[in-house]
């Protein structure tokens, strides 16, 4: 992360501490409620510049056999860190990931994630996050994640037609 960081300001729009965040996307992967086999992840503001999740580890998330699937996990861990800049500023999409994989998670636990922002440079928002069952001074895992910031109307204004959305939601989002 570099040295020279911005300041940290939460966004007037912000929901507050302790609010469920909107989804990124209704039909997201990671959170939408309209994804047919989505993780549908639950976001909510913590009281400055994190956000937290609850993830149940079912069956269709498994991997090496009892035990999820690192791809899922980096998945939540991508989603959920993926929110916190919405704490700052507009949406943002994700330049780098990295993933520590400290110890298997059993099929049946219930994970719980917290993603901090770490700084800001420009368009660039830093974020840190751990995944654990119970003791957070005893994670299970943690990821590093660098977003940048778009014009999210722009930037996915040549995909949204491949979008799952329903052809009413294309429409809204292809409004001026
Ligand atoms: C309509 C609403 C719908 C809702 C939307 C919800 C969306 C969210 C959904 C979320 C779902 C969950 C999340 C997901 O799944 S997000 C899905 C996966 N991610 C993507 O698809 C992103 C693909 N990448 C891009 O589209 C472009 O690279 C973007 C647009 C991001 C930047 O290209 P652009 O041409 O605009 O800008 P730039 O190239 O000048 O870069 C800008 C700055 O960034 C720095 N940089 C770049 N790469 C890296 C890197 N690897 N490491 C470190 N730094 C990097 C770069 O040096 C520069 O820094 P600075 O020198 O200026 O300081």
């Amino acid at each position: 992360m570099p040295t020279e960081l911005d300041p940290l300001e939460r966004h007037p729009k912000a929901v507050g501490p302790g609010e469920q965040m909107r989804m990124h996307n209704s039909t997201c992967f990671g959170c939408g409620e309209q994804s047919p086999a989505g993780l549908r992840l639950k976001m909510f503001a913590g009281d400055d510049f994190f956000v937290t999740a609850t993830m149940e580890v079912e069956s269709r998330f498994e991997g090496g056999p009892g035990v999820i699937h690192g791809g899922i996990l980096s998945t939540a861990f991508d989603d959920v860190m993926g929110m916190a800049p919405l704490l700052i500023g507009p949406s943002a999409v994700t330049v780098h990931l990295e993933v520590d994989y400290r110890r298997p998670i059993p099929i049946g636990s219930t994970l719980q994630f917290r993603a901090d922002i770490m700084g800001r440079q420009r368009r660039k928002v830093y974020t840190e996050a751990i995944a654990h069952i119970g003791d957070p001074d005893d994670p299970v895992a943690t990821a590093h994640a660098i977003f940048v910031t778009i014009r999210a109307r722009e930037h996915f204004a040549a995909h949204v037609e491949n979008s799952q959305l329903s052809d009413d939601d294309k429409r809204r989002l292809r409004a001026p």
